[in-house]
């Protein structure tokens, strides 16, 4: 049976929340296949859980996206991306291949962290990865950062950032309100242009939620892989995260993952 394509660029979080771990698993929800660029490798300290990323060389990066596009993709995501070199490199690369059909979800800073890693690379997501991507899913924080805005703390600042990431090139934005906004429920804001939309799902009491970003953005690309429109796509990978959430479970004293498979396994 031909199945629909999807490549991941993006890193490995050895923990196996997020990152290209969450991706495949929720291609392979989709019963979508799931080809890989691995950008860098992102490790825990044992005591504290304070991140690394070791980013792989730029030619490395390159022939893993000659090998995967060779096959042909159908849609590609794009999640940690490491360094200004690599994200060129996918722009480059996202060209050659005219890839209609790419997720950005801008990674800036992982869950429970607060650096910026390498603040010069908004800069180039801004540059060289908005103007190719078909869907963006910033939260609040990286939704600042792209549009210039600063913080934002409303849904008319969600709405003015969007209105500047969309000029910037992307053709719909979805920023992520998740649970650090409004009161009862987990609001994102999905704008194609044209129309802004509000995705409600309930909010799940839970500090599980690692990976929850990039499964999202995964369940995007999926959707888009398999003919979706950019709003249909976006709406049913809403209920796909929501049920990942909800079953959230702890890893470890410093992290709960989302359940990938929750979807599917508690319909
Ligand atoms: N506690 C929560 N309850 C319900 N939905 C949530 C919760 N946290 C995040 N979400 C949703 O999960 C998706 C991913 O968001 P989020 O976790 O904020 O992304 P990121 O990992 O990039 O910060 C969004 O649709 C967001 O609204
Ligand atoms: C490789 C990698 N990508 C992406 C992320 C972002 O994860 P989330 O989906 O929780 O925002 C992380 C966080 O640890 C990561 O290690």
């Amino acid at each position: 049976m031909a199945m629909k394509k999807t490549l991941t660029i993006a890193g490995s979080d050895t923990s196996g929340g997020a990152g290209i771990a969450a991706d495949l698993k929720t291609f392979q929800e989709h019963d979508v296949y799931g080809m890989t660029a691995l950008t860098c490798i992102v490790t825990m300290d044992p005591e504290g859980w304070h991140h690394r990323v070791q980013p792989i060389d730029t030619d490395l990066v390159e022939r893993q996206l000659e090998t995967a596009l060779s096959v042909g993709v159908d849609a590609v995501k794009s999640g940690m991306l490491a360094t200004t070199d690599i994200i060129e490199l996918a722009a480059k690369k996202l060209d050659e291949a005219k890839m209609d059909r790419y997720v950005l979800d801008p990674v800036m800073v992982c869950k429970g962290e607060d650096e910026v890693l390498q603040p010069e690379n908004t800069e180039a997501m801004r540059e060289f990865l908005l103007p190719r991507a078909l869907v963006t899913t910033p939260n609040l924080f990286e939704a600042g950062q792209l549009a210039q805005t600063g913080p934002i703390t409303s849904l008319e600042e969600m709405k003015e950032a969007a209105g500047k990431i969309h000029e910037y090139g992307a053709k719909n934005v979805v920023i992520k309100g998740g649970r650090n906004f409004g009161n009862e429920t987990a609001i994102d804001l999905f704008y194609d242009g044209k129309e802004f939309t509000i995705l409600e799902a309930e909010k799940i009491d839970t500090t599980y939620n690692h990976g929850a970003g990039c499964t999202f953005a995964a369940a995007i690309t999926a959707n888009l892989a398999l003919g979706k429109t950019a709003k249909d796509a976006v709406n049913d990978a809403k209920a796909f995260v929501t049920a990942a959430i909800k079953h959230g479970w702890k890893l470890n004293e410093y992290v709960g993952p989302v359940m990938h498979g929750a979807f599917h396994k508690f319909k």
